[in-house]
C-alpha cells in the first residue's frame, strides 16, 4: 500500500509496570491524494499517531509504513514531512532558512519559497529570525516546511491552531493543493475548516478508531 498506513498499532509510555498504553490496536491509511482528518478529545492520543506516523517513535506493536516501508528516525522529508503542533523550527535562523532545512538533506524538487510564503502570508516577515515572530507566525512557517518538497506522506499536528480565520483558510487551502497534487495529508485538528477540507474523517476516542 503507496501513503501512510497503520496496522495493528499499539503504544505507551514508561516503563515496566509503569507504562501506560495510550494507543490500543490502532489501523488507518491515508492514500496518496487523499486528506483525513484525524479529530479526537485532549488525551485521546491525536499527538501519540502522528508521532508515530512520522518516525519519530516506534509503535511497541503492529507497524507504521510510508509508501511500504517504516519512516525511520531521519526520513526523507520528500518522503514524510511532519508539522508538529510545537512547530520544532530553529528560532535563531530566519524564516526562509527555516522552510528550506528539509532541501538540505534531500535530493527532492523544492518548491520555491516564494511561492510558498506567497500562499501562506509569510511575505511581512520573511527577512526575519524566527525568534522574532508570533506563534501564529511560526506555525505557518512550520506549514511551509512542511510542504517545501512536496512530501509523499504529511503530517500536521494542530497546524490551524494559532490561526485567525483568514490565514487558518489559507492553511487548509495549501493542505488540499498537497492532496490533489498527490500528498497523502493526515492531519489532526479540532478545527471545522480542518474537517470542511478533508475527504474522510477519523475519530480517536481513548486511543481507539471509532469509524472510518
Ligand atoms: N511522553 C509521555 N509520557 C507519558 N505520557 C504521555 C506522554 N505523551 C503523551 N502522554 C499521554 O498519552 C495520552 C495521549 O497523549 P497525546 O498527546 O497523544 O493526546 P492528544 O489527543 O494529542 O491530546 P491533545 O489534543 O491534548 O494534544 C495522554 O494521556 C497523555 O497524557
Amino acid at each position: 500500500m503507496s501513503g501512510l498506513e497503520l496496522r495493528g498499532v499499539s503504544h505507551g509510555y514508561g516503563a515496566g509496570s509503569r507504562r501506560v498504553s495510550v494507543l490500543h490496536d490502532v489501523s488507518l491509511c491515508v492514500a496518496p491524494g487523499e486528506l483525513v482528518a484525524l479529530l479526537g478529545p485532549s488525551g485521546s492520543g491525536k499527538t501519540t499517531v502522528c508521532h508515530l506516523a512520522a518516525g519519530f517513535e516506534e509503535p511497541d506493536a503492529g507497524t507504521v509504513t510510508v509508501d511500504g516501508r517504516p519512516p525511520g528516525p531521519a526520513a526523507d522529508w520528500s518522503l514524510v514531512a511532519v508539522v508538529p503542533q510545537q512547530h520544532g523550527l530553529v528560532v535563531g535562523l530566519g524564516v526562509e532558512e527555516n522552510v528550506l532545512l528539509p532541501t538540505y538533506r534531500s535530493a527532492g524538487t523544492a518548491v520555491p519559497f516564494d511561492r510558498l510564503a506567497d500562499e501562506l502570508d509569510l511575505g511581512a516577515f520573511a527577512h526575519r529570525r524566527v525568534g522574532e515572530t508570533s506563534l501564529g507566525e511560526q506555525q505557518r512557517v512550520a506549514v511551509a516546511r512542511g510542504l517545501v518538497l512536496a512530501p509523499r506522506v504529511l503530517v500536521l499536528d494542530e497546524p490551524t491552531g494559532h490561526q485567525d480565520d483568514e490565514r487558518a483558510e489559507l492553511v487548509t487551502a495549501a493542505l488540499a493543493r498537497a492532496a490533489r497534487a498527490g500528498s497523502a495529508v493526515l492531519v489532526s485538528s479540532h478545527d471545522a475548516r480542518v474537517r470542511a477540507v478533508a475527504d474522510r474523517v477519523l475519530r480517536l476516542e481513548e486511543g481507539r478508531i471509532l469509524d472510518g
